[in-house]
This record gives C-alpha cells, sequence and structure tokens, in this order.
C-alpha cells in the first residue's frame, strides 16, 4: 500500500520519518527534488512512504502524488502559529481536488513538546477538521523530538494497510 506524507516546510515531516522507520524495518530513501520515497515493513506488511516537499514551489505537486494513495498524512508544525492558517488552507484545497475524494486523512500535530503548542481542540479548531466530511479524518498529537505518540501513528498505519489489501 501507498501513503503520502506531506505539510508545510519545517513541519516535521522528515523527522516523522526517521522516528517512524526506527519502529519498522526500512529501506534507505530515494532522494529526488522534492520529494523522496522510503518503503517501510512490519511482518508481512509493507507501506510506501511518499514524503513530499513543503515549500510552496512543491506543493503543486501534492496532489499528483496523493493520486491513488490508501491515505494521507498530513504533519502540521502547532507551534508555529504564523503558518498555521496556511497549513489549513493548503490542507482543504488538496482535498477539494475530486481525484482525492474518500482518501483517509491523518492529521498529525507536531511538536507537543514545545510550550507554545496548540491542544488537539485548537488543532482541530485552527485547522477546520469538523469540516472535513466524506473521508475518515483521524488526528493525533505527537512530539518527532520526544517520540511521544509515535507507537499510535504505526498503528494507525499499519492498520490501515491492512484494511486495503
Ligand atoms: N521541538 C521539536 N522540534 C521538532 C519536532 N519535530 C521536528 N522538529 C524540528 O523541526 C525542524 C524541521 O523538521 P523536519 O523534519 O526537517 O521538517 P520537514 O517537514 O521535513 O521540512 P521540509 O523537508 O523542509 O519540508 C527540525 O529542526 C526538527 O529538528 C518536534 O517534535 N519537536
Ligand atoms: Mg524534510
Amino acid at each position: 500500500m501507498e501513503i503520502s506524507l506531506i505539510g508545510l516546510q519545517n513541519a516535521g515531516k522528515t523527522s516523522l520519518v526517521n522516528a517512524v522507520a526506527a519502529g519498522l524495518d526500512c529501506e534507505d530513501m530515494i532522494p529526488i527534488v522534492g520529494f523522496n520515497m522510503r518503503k517501510l515493513t512490519k511482518g508481512k506488511v509493507a507501506i510506501k512512504l511518499w514524503v513530499l516537499g513543503g515549500q510552496s514551489r512543491f506543493r503543486s505537486m501534492w496532489e499528483r502524488y496523493c493520486r491513488g494513495v490508501s491515505a494521507i498524512v498530513y504533519v502540521v508544525d502547532v507551534a508555529d502559529h504564523d503558518n498555521i492558517y496556511i497549513s489549513q488552507r493548503e490542507l482543504h484545497y488538496l482535498l477539494s481536488k475530486p481525484t482525492l475524494s474518500g482518501i483517509h486523512l491523518l492529521v498529525l500535530g507536531n511538536k507537543i513538546d514545545k510550550v507554545e503548542a496548540l491542544s488537539k481542540k485548537g488543532l482541530t479548531y485552527q485547522m477546520e477538521l469538523k469540516s472535513l466530511t466524506g473521508r475518515e479524518v483521524c488526528c493525533f498529537m505527537i512530539s518527532c523530538k520526544n517520540l511521544t505518540n509515535i507507537d499510535q501513528v504505526i498503528n494507525w498505519l499499519v492498520k490501515h494497510s491492512k484494511s486495503k489489501s
């Protein structure tokens, strides 16, 4: 199964892949300008993870690499109050594409170790997650730095790979 991992620059995508990969078997990243691909396996479960660049010049590629995936994982820096609106806008814009209808979404509020981090309620509100209907939407609050709730992310990925294959 394939999963796309997206989010604005500096959200923590690379840190998340490294944290998740530490709990799974993984092959090396294949770096290409704008994105990386990484294969993760846990037992019989194999996950192909597309990690897409977050800078504005790469965001037009997001839709192409989200088409046909089993799930989209969207990372948000919950301590970066200046960029949360942009993150919200980009997520809603992406999910408005008909090609991506129904694809499961996992929103990760990252950097909860920081004092200025939003709460889960605050993130849900700021990202307008309640208005995302017609698909499964799940949200966890994590810290890639302290490895908080990374096990929940791994369980979610493994569960969603099983339900599809
Ligand atoms: N305090 C804290 N810092 C974090 C956490 N996760 C990532 N960071 C830091 O945030 C910065 C950006 O993390 P990256 O993983 O490189 O972010 P990215 O989303 O891959 O960024 P791009 O590749 O530029 O799109 C780095 O300095 C990380 O060390 C976290 O949970 N807590
Ligand atoms: Mg990165």
